[in-house]
C-alpha cells in the first residue's frame, strides 16, 4: 500500500488523524493535563532556538547513523511508548512494529499496550525493541512483567519515573474516557479486565482512577537501584527533568536517560523539554546517552535537539497519527518524513554526520544569543 498522497509533514498527519478519530481516542491521544501549558510549550519552545548554517562544506553526502552503548542505529529518531494503539488502528502495536522495522526505527513498547509484549517482540524479530515499565502496587506482578520482557528478548527496560499517578487530563475526565470494551490491557490477562474497561457505574473518571490507582506511587531511588541490579537488561529512565535527578540516576546504575515530561500529560506548567536538555547533558558528562522527547514535529526540531547534546529523540503522537491514518504504512511514512527532513536540514546547515552537528559549536543557539550582538 502506498503512503497517502498529499501528506507532506507530521502536521498534515496530525490534521488528517484528528479528523478521522472519534472524540474519546482523539482527546486521549492529542490532549495534555490541566491547562495544557506544557503540552503547548514543548512544541513552541523549539522556535526559541535558531540554526546558524555553515556554507561551503560539501553537502553531497550525509549519514544519519549513531552509536551508543554497544549499539548502532541508522538514524537517531525513535518511537516513544504509547498506550492503547488499537484505538488508532485495528492492528495496533503490530502495525507500529512493522512501521518501525520498515523505517529502521528503534521502538519502545508500552506496558499498557493492547497487544502482549511477547506478540510485539515476535513481530519485531531481531529488530531493536525496548520495553517500557510501569510499576504496580502489586510488586510481584511488576517483577513478572520484567522477567517476561527479558525472556521475550527486549534489549532494555525503560522505567517511566514521571507518573506516580496519572496527570489530570481534563478532556478525558469530561469525556468519561474508557478503553473500548473489545480492547484489553494485553499484558495483564489476570487483572479484572472488566474494571479496567467500561465500568458499569460510569462514575466520572472511574476508569482513569482505577488505572492510576494500580500504579505504585511510593517509588524512590532505592527501587531504581534494586531494579538495575535485579534485571539482566540495561535500565533507562524516562521522565527526568532536573540535572540532579539525572546525576542520581547515573549513580543508581542506569544506562541512559530520556528527558521527558510525558508529552505534557503529567505535571502541567513544567518547562519544555528542549529547554532542559542542555543542563542534563552537561550534568551527565557523557557517562550515559541522553535522549529527549516532547513536541518534536519536524527535522529542524530533531537537528536542534542533537545540537544541544541529545544522542537521539523519541516521538509519541506523530506515530499515533501515522497509525490512525494508514496503519503500518502511515507509521513508516511519518518516520521517513522525519528522517528526510533531518537529512535536508543537515545538508543545508553544512553537517554531513550527526557527530558533526554535535561538534559544531553554536550551530544552534537560543534566540537570546542575538540580544548580545
Ligand atoms: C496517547 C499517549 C499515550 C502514552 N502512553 C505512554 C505509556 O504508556 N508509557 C510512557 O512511558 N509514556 C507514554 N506516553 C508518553 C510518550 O512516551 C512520550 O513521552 C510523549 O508522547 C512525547 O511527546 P510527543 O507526543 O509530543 O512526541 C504516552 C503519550 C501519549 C500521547
Ligand atoms: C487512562 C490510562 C492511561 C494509562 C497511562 C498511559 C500513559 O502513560 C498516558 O500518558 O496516557
Amino acid at each position: 500500500m502506498a503512503a497517502p498522497s498529499g501528506l507532506l509533514t507530521v502536521s498534515d498527519y496530525e490534521r488528517a488523524a484528528t479528523a478521522l478519530l472519534p472524540v474519546h481516542p482523539r482527546d486521549y491521544y492529542n490532549g495534555g493535563s490541566e491547562d495544557e501549558v506544557t503540552l503547548r510549550e514543548n512544541k513552541r519552545a523549539f522556535e526559541d532556538y535558531t540554526i546558524r548554517p555553515f556554507c561551503l562544506r560539501d553537502a553531497s553526502s550525509c549519514s544519519l547513523s549513531i552509536s551508543f552503548l554497544s549499539s548502532s542505529l541508522s538514524h537517531p529518531i525513535a518511537i516513544a511508548p504509547t498506550a492503547f494503539q488499537k484505538m488508532a488502528h485495528p492492528h495496533g502495536e503490530l502495525a507500529t512494529v512493522r512501521g518501525a522495522k520498515a523505517s529502521k526505527s528503534l521502538m519502545v513498547a508500552s506496558s499498557f499496550a493492547t497487544t502482549t509484549l511477547e506478540e510485539i517482540k515476535r513481530e519485531a524479530g531481531s529488530h531493536p525493541m525496548w520495553f517500557q515499565l510501569y510499576v504496580y502496587k502489586d510488586r510481584a506482578l511488576s517483577q513478572s512483567i520484567v522477567r517476561r520482557a527479558e525472556a521475550a528478548g527486549f534489549s532494555a527496560i525503560v522505567l517511566t519515573v514521571d507518573t506516580p499517578m496519572l496527570g489530570r487530563r481534563l478532556a478525558d475526565i469530561r469525556n468519561g474516557f474508557q478503553l473500548p470494551s473489545h480492547l484489553k490491557f494485553a499484558n495483564f490477562a489476570n487483572l479484572p479486565q472488566a474494571k479496567m474497561q467500561a465500568t458499569a457505574s460510569n462514575e466520572a473518571n472511574a476508569f482513569m482512577n482505577y488505572v492510576s490507582g494500580q500504579i505504585d506511587d511510593s517509588l524512590t531511588w532505592g527501587f531504581l537501584r534494586d531494579l538495575t541490579k535485579s534485571t539482566s537488561l540495561p535500565v533507562i529512565v524516562k521522565g527526568v527533568m532536573r540535572a540532579e535527578d539525572a546525576v542520581e540516576a547515573v549513580r543508581s546504575g542506569v544506562k541512559g536517560i530520556i528527558v521527558s515530561n510525558h508529552g505534557g500529560r503529567q505535571i502541567d506548567s513544567g518547562p519544555a523539554t528542549i529547554h532542559i536538555l542542555r543542563e542534563i547533558v552537561e550534568a551527565v558528562q557523557g557517562r550515559v546517552p541522553v535522549w529527549v522527547d516532547g513536541g518534536i514535529r519536524n527535522g529542524r526540531d530533531i537537528f536542534k535537539a542533537l545540537a544541544l547534546g541529545a544522542t537521539g529523540v523519541f516521538v509519541g503522537r506523530p506515530v499515533l497519527w501515522g497509525l490512525t491514518v494508514a496503519g503500518e504504512v502511515g507509521v513508516t511514512h511519518v518516520m521517513e518524513i522525519l528522517k528526510r527532513e533531518l537529512e535536508h536540514t543537515m545538508r543545508l546547515a553544512g553537517c554531513s554526520s550527526i557527530e558533526s552537528i554535535r561538534a559544531a559549536k553554536d550551530i544552534v543557539v537560543h534566540k537570546s544569543f542575538f540580544a548580545r550582538l
